[in-house]
């Protein structure tokens, strides 16, 4: 099968067998199958993700690159994006990270108006304490 073929995600998924093994990984497609066996981490984990994105799956583990050499030689294809498709797994990651810095700033912004509204109370009751002094 030459490693020119286009495969789309929909037809990626039908791969999802011990017998019949795909996976995604950085929009590329490789047939996992002879591997499945093989691998020092296990069956399962590459068939919980076969037929699907196992980019995140992949990365997490830091695979050494004798593990990216084997996945080389797996190689059948790279992934056709149709309309509707979701994002690759790597950049949707990017844009969770990007997210939780937002949160950070969400929150120095809310640290922010705790100093301001703490100050403008206390500015409130030293100016209702002076009052009330020189009404004496
Ligand atoms: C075809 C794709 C894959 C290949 C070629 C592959 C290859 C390898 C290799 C060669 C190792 C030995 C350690 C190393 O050299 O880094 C390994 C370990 C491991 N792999 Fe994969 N792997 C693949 C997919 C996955 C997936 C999708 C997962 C899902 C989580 C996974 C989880 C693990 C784990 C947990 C170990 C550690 C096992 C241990 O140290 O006891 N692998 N893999």
């Amino acid at each position: 099968m030459s490693a020119s073929k286009e495969f789309t995600l929909q037809e990626v998924e039908a791969h999802n067998t011990k017998k019949d093994a795909y996976l995604v990984v950085h929009d590329k497609v490789y047939d996992c199958t002879s591997f499945v066996d093989e691998h020092p981490g296990g069956e399962e984990v590459i068939l919980d993700v076969a037929g699907q994105d196992a980019t995140e799956a992949f990365e997490d583990v830091g695979h050494s690159d004798e593990a990216r050499e084997i996945l080389d030689g797996l190689l059948v294809g790279t992934v056709k994006r149709m309309p509707g498709d979701p994002e690759p797994r790597a950049q949707a990651a990017t844009t969770t990270s990007s997210s939780s810095s937002t949160d950070a700033a969400g929150f120095g912004v809310g640290l922010y108006a705790v100093v301001l509204i703490g100050g403008a109370l206390a500015y409130g009751a030293y100016n209702y304490l002076q009052a009330q002094q020189q009404q004496q």
